[in-house]
C-alpha cells in the first residue's frame, strides 16, 4: 500500500536523503564510533551496522545493506515538552531509557543528524494521524487508540544499499541453486506498520498472497505502508503482515528510511472486538508489545540455530 498527500514536504525527505548518503559514503573509520556494539543500553538495536553484518533470512544471502538505527526517544517527540520528560511514568520509563551520552547521535556529524531528526519528527505526527485512520477502518472511534501512542515504539532504520553486481553465469557453479544477493532478506516487520521512504532506484519487493515477488516501485511523493505482525494479531489475521525484501540489481546505490510504528512497549493489546464477526474465534492471545518484540527476536534466532548459523 502507498500513501500520498501526506502533508510532509518532499524537500524534507530529499534533504534527509542527501545527508544520509553523504554520511554512508564517508570512510568506515568515521562511522565506526557509532557502531551499535558501542551502545551501553541498546547494543544491537541502536547505532551503525556495517555492510554484510546481518543475515535476516538464512535461506538467502547475507544482507548487503549498511544501516543506522535508533529507537523512540521522547526528547525528540514534539508531543512532549522538555519539562514533561521529568515526569515520564515509571512503567514507561524503563522502555524509553537511552545512553546518557546521547549515543548514537552524539557520534555523528550534525549535518547528518539534524535533517534526519527533523524528518523523523514530521513522520511522528503523520504516524499519529494514520493511527486514527486505521482506528476508523477497524470499526473503532477515531481517538480510541491515541492513548497507546503517547510514548510509541517509533524506531527508525536508515538503510544504505551499496551497488551490487549480479554473479555472471560463469561465476555461478551449476551445483549451487540460484540465490539472489539481497540487500535485506525476506522478513516481516514486528510491530503495527512501517512507513517507508525510498529513493528512485527501486529494489523493494513484496510477496503476494499467491507467492510471487512483486516490485514495489518508487512513486515520487509517496510512502510505502507495510503492515507488521502485531497488526495481523490485533485484526485477527484480517490485515496480514507484509513479507518484503530488497534486491538492488540496479548497479546504483540505494537509500531508504523505514519508520517503524507500534504501540508503546509498555502497552498490551489482543484481538480487537470490533473486527470480529459474530461467532468468530480469536486466533491470537493478548501479548504485551515488549514481550512480542522479544518473542520475534527469539524466533529469528531459533531459525538461525536450526540452520547452524551463529551470527545475528
Ligand atoms: O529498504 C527498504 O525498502 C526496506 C527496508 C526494510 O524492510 C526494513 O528496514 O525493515
Ligand atoms: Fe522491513
Amino acid at each position: 500500500m502507498y500513501i500520498s498527500n501526506h502533508g510532509i514536504p518532499l524537500s524534507l525527505f530529499q534533504t534527509a536523503q542527501d545527508a544520509s548518503l553523504d554520511w554512508f559514503r564517508s570512510p568506515l573509520a568515521d562511522k565506526e564510533p557509532a557502531n551499535t556494539n558501542n551502545s551501553i543500553k541498546n547494543k544491537g538495536v541502536v547505532g551503525y551496522r556495517p555492510r554484510q553484518t546481518q543475515h535476516i533470512n538464512p535461506w538467502e544471502s547475507v544482507d548487503v545493506r549498511e544501516s543506522f538505527s535508533w529507537r523512540y526517544d521522547p526528547a525528540y517527540d514534539p508531543l512532549h515538552s522538555p519539562s514533561s520528560l521529568e515526569s515520564i511514568p515509571p512503567h514507561v520509563k524503563k522502555y524509553v531509557e537511552h545512553d546518557t551520552d546521547g549515543f548514537p547521535w552524539s557520534l555523528t556529524p550534525k549535518e547528518f543528524s539534524q535533517p534526519v531528526i527533523r524528518l523523523y519528527q514530521a513522520v511522528l505526527a503523520l504516524g499519529r494521524q494514520l493511527v486514527r485512520v486505521f482506528a476508523l477502518a477497524l470499526g473503532l472511534g477515531e481517538h480510541d487508540l491515541d492513548e497507546k501512542f503517547t510514548w510509541p515504539d517509533a524506531g527508525v532504520a536508515v538503510n544504505y544499499y551499496p551497488p551490487i553486481t549480479p554473479r555472471s553465469p560463469q561465476q555461478q557453479p551449476h551445483s549451487e541453486p540460484q540465490q539472489p544477493k539481497v540487500g535485506i532478506g525476506s522478513h516481516t516487520d514486528f510491530q503495527l506498520f512501517t512507513l517507508l521512504y525510498q529513493d528512485d532506484v527501486g529494489g523493494l519487493q513484496v510477496l503476494s498472497p499467491e507467492g510471487q515477488w512483486l516490485n514495489a516501485r518508487p512513486v515520487e511523493g509517496t510512502l510505502v505502508v507495510n503492515f507488521g505482525d502485531y497488526m495481523q494479531r490485533i485484526t485477527n489475521g484480517k490485515w496480514v503482515s507484509t513479507v518484503h525484501r530488497v534486491v538492488n540489481n540496479s548497479g546504483k546505490e540505494r537509500l531508504s528510511i523505514a519508520f517503524f510504528w507500534g504501540f508503546g512497549l509498555h502497552e498490551s493489546c489482543g484481538v480487537l472486538d470490533s473486527v470480529l464477526e459474530e461467532g468468530e474465534e480469536k486466533k491470537y492471545e493478548e501479548i504485551g508489545c515488549w514481550e512480542w518484540v522479544q518473542r520475534r527476536i527469539e524466533m529469528m534466532r531459533d531459525v538461525k540455530k536450526g540452520m547452524g548459523e551463529t551470527t545475528v
